[in-house]
Order: C-alpha cells, then sequence, then structure tokens
C-alpha cells in the first residue's frame, strides 16, 4: 500500500490516505494540488509534516519512475539511447542489462528507431514516448505520470496507453484532465483546493461530479 499519515506540504493536506497496488487517477481543477501530491508520492518533494510510505519504505527508498507535464524539460542526455539508458547508468546497472532495458523498452514504445536521434532533433511527441520508455526502462515499483500526455495525437497516446498496461509495475499514478482515461482507473481521487474531496471507483467518484466538467462525456447523464 501507499500510505499518507498526517501530510501537510504547500497547499496539499492529507490526514489519512491508503492506496492499493494498480491504476490510481487524480483529476481536479487547476491549482488543487494535484502536481503536488504527484511530487510528494514520487519523492520529489518531501512533506512538512506527516510520512508517505510505500510499501514500508520511503519514496526515496523506491524506484520510480517519473514523468512530468513537459517531458521534453526532463531529458537529459543529447542521444536517444544514452536518454533512455540513463536510470540503469545511474543505478551502475552492467552494460548488457542496460542495452537490454533500453532495446525493451524503446520496443514498447515503438521507437527503436530513433535510438540513434538526437533528442533535439525529436518532435514533442516523440520526447515524450522517450521520457515515458525512459521511466519505465527498469520496471519501477512506482510509476508516476502528471499529465505528460497532454499533447499527444490519439495514436500516439494509444501507444503509450498499450505500453502502460503491459508495465508490470506494481503501482501506477497519474493526472489527467481525460475523464475517458480516469475512467479507466482502480481508484479515482479528486482533489479541490489541496484536499483529497472524493475518492474510491470512478463510478463511485464519477457519480458525485455528475453534471461537473470533470464527469465522462462518453458516461452522458
Ligand atoms: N512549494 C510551494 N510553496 C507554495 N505554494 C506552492 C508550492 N508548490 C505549489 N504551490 C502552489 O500550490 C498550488 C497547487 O499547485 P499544483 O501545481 O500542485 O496544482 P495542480 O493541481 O497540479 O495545478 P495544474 O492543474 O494547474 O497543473 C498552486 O497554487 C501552486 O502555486
Amino acid at each position: 500500500m501507499i500510505d499518507f499519515s498526517g501530510v501537510s506540504q504547500a497547499i496539499v493536506r492529507i490526514p489519512s490516505l491508503s492506496l492499493a497496488p494498480g491504476t490510481t487517477v487524480i483529476t481536479g481543477p487547476n491549482g488543487s494540488g494535484k502536481s503536488t501530491f504527484l511530487r510528494l508520492c514520487a519523492g520529489l518533494a518531501l512533506p512538512e509534516s506527516g510520512s508517505v510510505g510505500i510499501d514500508g519504505r520511503t519514496p526515496r527508498e523506491t524506484e520510480v519512475g517519473w514523468v512530468g507535464e513537459f517531458p521534453d524539460q526532463n531529458l537529459l542526455f543529447s542521444r536517444v539511447y544514452d536518454e533512455i539508458a540513463g536510470p540503469s547508468l545511474f543505478a551502475g546497472a552492467p552494460c548488457d542489462e542496460t542495452r537490454r532495458l533500453v532495446d525493451d523498452a524503446a520496443r514498447r514504445l515503438g521507437i527503436v528507431d530513433l535510438l540513434d536521434r538526437t533528442v533535439r532533433s525529436l518532435s514533442g511527441g516523440e520526447r515524450a514516448l522517450v521520457g515515458v520508455a525512459t521511466a519505465l526502462s527498469r520496471h519501477p515499483h512506482l510509476l508516476v505520470l502528471d499529465e505528460f500526455d497532454s499533447h499527444l495525437d490519439r495514436e500516439t497516446a494509444e501507444i503509450v496507453a498499450e505500453a502502460l498496461e503491459r508495465c508490470p509495475c506494481r503501482y501506477l499514478i497519474r493526472c489527467t484532465q481525460d475523464m475517458e482515461t480516469a475512467a479507466l482507473a482502480d481508484t479515482l481521487l479528486y482533489f479541490e483546493k489541496g484536499v483529497i474531496v472524493h475518492a474510491g471507483s470512478p463510478k463511485e467518484v464519477f457519480s458525485a461530479l455528475q453534471g461537473t466538467c470533470f464527469y465522462p462525456e462518453s458516461w452522458g447523464g
């Protein structure tokens, strides 16, 4: 479980929360604290008070993959292969293992033909695919995605969705404004002003959001 206890960070306040393995989707208005929550999950921010535990470890003791809202801003290396290899290199993995993980991640995202390209020569969508390949290359325990897909076309979004479906990570936590994506979650959290106002299955949460823009169009009503 991912457990929040007495957590306070910037505007976010989470007295108590336990997330089961599977896919958790976060949604809510702009500025409601979604990114802050994701940063706490990933260990990129530490709570000012309280604690976050992932199966008994802190986020920083956990293998975490992260894709931010603007994936192209997080790319570190000039060559695509090196970018995807980055987490393995930082983990001190042997070269042959790194090669295997990079090839596997690139295959899953359909970007094998990009491996020798420079990151600078890629389109925004291609950079997002590289960001996702990098984040899931080492099969992280927790994969955190912060609205990275807002400017992907449908075909690219489907490639990513398929890769995520097959990703063996224990927890996937993602933020989206796409309620059709949110509807597929195991758990849905709806934030307002730093607080989780609704939590539960998509059916439970959407029943409380009927008549708002946070309701899947395909569900009608
Ligand atoms: N370290 C901080 N100190 C003070 N305020 C902060 C800090 N980090 C974030 N905030 C504020 O907290 C609020 C929530 O920010 P956050 O980025 O988490 O919201 P969000 O729901 O992801 O927004 P958006 O949908 O616009 O991306 C914002 O008003 C932001 O300015």
